[in-house]
């Protein structure tokens, strides 16, 4: 930490909450000549670890949460307030700030900072935006207001909105991206198993059998699983690769591969629903073909086949405003309306989405993935839903996309890894043809960076920053403050939900016990099949067989505060928005599209 952050920061100590057993009992006062009298208010914090069913919070002592809160974020903060101090220049000629920008960005980052660890309440938020208001209403609208005695990720989740407010108020800052440096590092150091997995998905593109596809798909989904250890935020921003985990190398010869890793840790996959996923995807995809190539009766409805406006594809010109219907002559039928387009049922393509978590490699996994998708024509696009604004340290923001992409397709890297050392010949034996060199080289993942920006330019990758995913919303509330979003991943063959952070909101942040099923712990969040990809970093889980969990604590009771396991879970049944919970957003109350009844 730099010298010069330490001294601006001067925030308070992180060991006040500490006190807090003092803070909640009052000195002893002298009553009018009578006793001391002691009182004690009761302390919010209890010391004991999540109850069951109870959502995660940090005044659970022995939680997660807890620790989180009053360790790990407070460290996150710091490193942005160094990060500012020690570049300042660059941020300065980067974004058009001046000294005086970065000073009060400092500023409003300490006073959070502090703010946090003295468990103070929130404070509203004072840009003047709608989104801005709405998380000033649920500020508003929330039972616990402090940091500590609030929901988990919903604290987490305001911090990272303030942190956002700390540039959107400045204006030279308004652009700025605390963690950029960090999440193009942690690219970079992962050139070679990136360079690894790009060749061996190379000979995975051609369209091949429903076997092998399907083992492919298969593989896929556990590299994107085991990707998900690269977080910045469980490391507190410092750099994670991946590792040979027990695998003995030379140093030199040392080549991770992520493939052999899905191998080598196969049992560390606490529930594996692939091959369900694989099936599922196909399965629904195939119907999904079909209802499009039978859809003609919308076809025939628009000129330009572009009605599936809920199904993300934006309006056609002359569908912005319901045209109102002219009067019909005398003697005539009045005109009919084009229908709304919020009541179809059937997108324009076979889709598959992504809700990204972090950037660099795991991200670089993801366009794996669907890059096989389309090139298997399992299905014709990929929708990638990103974070508009910077969010646990490392997740993807657009910015990220754009330059995960575009690294790929100027990658520069190459390695030479010596053959193995043959023993010498026996006497009078021939001695062996020397191997060449393995190189990894770049050469795949540039062509592969190549294709993905031609699948962005086409529309073949599609990057959706909605604000719901930087909300402060568990997944089961969308439904009623996005039903725009929710309705248009109903037309998705399958979403598939990366990371720790999106299953803590899958799961409503609820200490779920470990046995209940994926499908009820999702409580009716479900617009389509809803698959999840998570190495375990926060105390909570579901879905586990009987006595798993026991077990994995008496191995080692901080086993879900590590990424070292993973889950792969996947409830296909599927609860699209009913009626009465689909206002109608371009047509209004009074909608009047001949389909809308
Ligand atoms: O990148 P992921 O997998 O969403 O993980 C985010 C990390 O942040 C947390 O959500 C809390 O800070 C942890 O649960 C997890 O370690």
């Amino acid at each position: 930490m730099s010298k010069t952050s330490m001294q601006q920061t001067s925030p308070a100590s992180a060991t006040e909450l500490n006190r807090d057993a003092e803070d909640y009992s009052t000195t002893p006062e002298f009553i009018y000549g009578g006793p001391f009298i002691k009182v004690d208010k009761p302390s919010p914090f209890l010391n004991v670890a999540t109850p069951i069913n109870l959502q995660l919070q940090g005044s659970f002592k022995k939680s997660f949460a807890y620790y989180s809160l009053k360790e790990r974020m407070p460290v996150i903060l710091t490193k942005v307030i160094d990060y500012v101090s020690r570049e300042g220049s660059k941020i300065k000629s980067a974004s058009g700030g001046t000294d005086d920008d970065l000073h009060s960005f400092i500023q409003y980052v300490s006073k959070l900072k502090n703010d946090l660890v003295t468990n103070k309440k929130y404070d509203l938020l004072t840009v003047d935006t709608p989104e801005a208001k709405r998380w000033n209403q649920w500020i508003e609208s929330c039972d616990a207001q402090t940091y500590f005695m609030n929901t988990w990720v919903f604290t987490e989740c305001y911090v990272y909105r303030r942190l956002r407010e700390g540039c959107e108020l400045i204006k030279g800052l308004a652009n700025f991206d605390p963690f950029d440096e960090q999440k193009d590092q942690s690219f970079n150091n992962s050139m070679e198993p990136m360079c690894v997995v790009a060749e061996k998905l190379l000979t995975m593109l051609p369209e091949s059998d429903k076997d092998k596809r399907k083992a492919d798909f298969i593989s896929l989904l556990k590299i994107c699983l085991w990707s998900n250890k690269c977080d910045l935020s469980l490391s507190m921003g410092e750099q994670v690769t991946l590792k040979n985990e027990g695998v003995k190398t030379t140093p030199s010869r040392d080549v991770l591969d992520p493939f052999q890793m899905v191998l080598d840790l196969k049992d560390k996959v606490l529930v594996d629903d692939s091959a369900k996923i694989a099936d599922l995807v196909v399965t629904r995809a195939e119907s999904f073909a079909k209802a499009i190539e039978g859809n003609t009766s919308l076809k025939a409805k628009c000129s330009c086949n572009r009605l599936a406006t809920s199904a993300g594809v934006p309006l056609c010109p002359q569908e912005e405003k319901p045209a109102e219907a002219p009067a019909p002559a005398e003697g005539e039928q009045p005109a009919e309306l084009p229908p709304c387009p919020a009541k179809f049922t059937i997108p324009q393509d076979v889709m598959f989405d992504i809700v990204c978590d972090n950037s660099g490699y795991e991200l670089f996994t993801d366009l794996c993935l669907a890059h096989f998708l389309i090139a298997q024509k399992v299905v014709q696009k990929v929708r990638f839903h990103v974070k508009a604004i910077p969010w646990f340290v490392s997740d993807v923001t657009p910015r990220d996309f754009k330059y995960v992409i575009g690294s790929c397709a100027n990658g520069n890297y190459k390695r030479e890894i010596p053959p193995e050392h043959k023993p010498e010949p026996a006497e009078g034996e021939a001695p062996a043809e020397p191997e060449p060199p393995r190189v990894i080289s770049a050469d795949s993942l540039r062509q592969l960076g190549g294709q993905w920006e031609k699948f962005v330019q086409d529309g073949v990758f599609e990057v959706l920053s909605d604000d719901f995913w930087t909300s402060p919303h568990v997944y089961k509330d969308m439904k009623r403050y996005d039903p725009d979003l929710y309705r248009k991943l109903q037309f998705a063959t399958c979403v598939l939900f990366k990371g720790d952070l999106n299953y803590r909101k899958l799961l409503g942040e609820k200490n779920w016990n470990p046995m209940t099923g994926f499908e009820p712990a999702l409580q009716g969040f479900m617009p389509a099949p809803v698959a999840a990809l998570r190495t375990v970093k926060a105390d909570l889980i579901c879905g586990l067989p009987k006595g798993k969990a026991d077990q994995l604590n008496t191995i080692d009771e901080k086993w879900m505060e590590k990424g070292d396991y993973g889950v792969i879970q996947v409830c296909a049944k599927c609860e699209p928005l009913k009626v009465s919970e689909r206002p109608c957003p371009l047509y209004g109350d009074t909608c009047r599209g001949t389909v809308c009844q």
